[in-house]
């Protein structure tokens, strides 16, 4: 019972539309006067937009506000949005613009809370590159959202990185060595001796140019390294809870941020789970090119997690390297967290 009264409208308004659940493209109004812009903040029901584009506009001037228009609906507008606005633009304080558009996405990167959960968010829309940020130690490395993000990001065809944060406290090498047999390039950071932090350079190298989403657990220093790529950023850093290893949540709404040398980070806050309702169970496989080669031994229509698949002999062979017993694991389990309801 939280629903406001603005989406218990939206919802009639759909139900009394016979001919669909969106507004027909030709029954919009026409805005000659509208202006294109990029959302870079979303805040309860308010848009920042930069007015242009990420490629081209000035990063360093305040947002547009806006809301979205009557005419969009219940059409969602996320992070990264590329879309038109009408109405005060000028960004002056108490000024509202209006959504009057949304321009069709290139990519949109989606989680669902858990993953047999139909609800599914867009987390952020237009990205090219997702780095999940993961720590090294403190809290200890677990595979599991690294292997989800990456279904995710083939999935939305985006490209992964992996961020591997506080390598002052322990060698990144083991936890790597799970990953060795896919394409997946990664960067290491660690904090040096005197308190800053190091292999920042590599991380923005990777970053020039691409608008990459930022997603980790918790505590793993993602507002630090994001801090220290976007010195305007000031994103509120966290400390690890002692007692659970976790972190503290200190951000609370994913934003986009240009970096000095271009290219856009967009910081999503801690998450506890990346859910993969959205993705069809067929797709998986996508994520684990190591073990893809495995399956044309396989019964037709194999799941995959059958006693018959192909998949055991292939590994049990050495065919996808020291680490394809925990891919294959790691993999079923995915599979299996997909098929059973919770
Ligand atoms: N030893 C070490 N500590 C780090 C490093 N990077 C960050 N930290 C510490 O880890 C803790 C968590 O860092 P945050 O940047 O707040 O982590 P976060 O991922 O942004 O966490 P949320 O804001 O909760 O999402 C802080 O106490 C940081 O100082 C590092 O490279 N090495
Ligand atoms: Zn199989």
């Amino acid at each position: 019972m939280s629903r406001g009264p603005r989406d218990d409208e939206d919802q009639v308004r759909v139900r009394a539309n016979p001919r669909g659940s969106r507004p027909r493209t030709k029954d919009r109004p026409r805005h000659a006067n509208a202006v294109p812009a990029q959302v870079v903040t979303v805040d309860r029901g308010r848009y920042g937009c930069l007015l242009g584009s990420f490629t081209g506009a000035d990063p360093a001037a305040e947002p547009v506000v806006a809301m979205k228009a009557r005419e969009l609906g219940r059409a969602s507008v996320v992070v990264g949005d590329r879309v038109e606005l009408v109405g005060d633009v000028s960004g002056s304080p108490g000024s509202l613009a209006r959504i009057v558009r949304v321009v069709e996405r290139t990519s949109v990167l989606r989680r669902s809370a858990d993953d047999n959960d139909p609800v599914e968010r867009v987390i952020v829309a237009n990205a090219d590159q997702l780095a999940v940020v993961t720590a090294v130690a403190d809290p200890e490395p677990r595979t599991g959202l690294i292997d989800r993000c990456l279904v995710a990001a083939y999935d939305a065809g985006i490209e992964p990185v992996i961020v591997l944060t506080k390598a002052d406290l322990a060698d990144p090498a083991p936890f790597l060595a799970n990953f060795a047999a896919l394409d997946v390039p990664y960067l290491v950071t660690r904090r040096g001796p005197g308190g800053e932090l190091e292999g920042t350079d590599g991380v923005r190298a990777r970053l020039e140019g691409r608008v990459t989403v930022f997603v980790g657990h918790s505590g793993v220093g993602k507002s630090t390294l994001v801090n220290a790529l976007v010195p305007t950023a000031d994103r509120a850093t966290g400390r690890v809870n002692d007692v659970t290893g976790r972190g503290r949540h200190t951000s609370t709404s994913a934003v986009a941020l240009a970096l000095p040398d271009g290219g856009w980070v967009v910081d999503t806050p801690g998450i506890r789970s990346f859910g993969l309702a959205h993705v069809d169970p067929d797709r998986l496989l996508n994520a684990f090119e190591d073990l893809a080669g495995g399956t044309e031994d396989c019964p037709r229509g194999c799941s995959h997690d059958e006693p018959e698949c192909g998949l055991d002999a292939w590994v049990a062979a050495g065919h996808a390297g020291p680490a394809g017993p925990a891919r294959l694991e790691s993999y079923r389990r995915l599979l299996r967290s997909r098929l059973t309801p919770p």
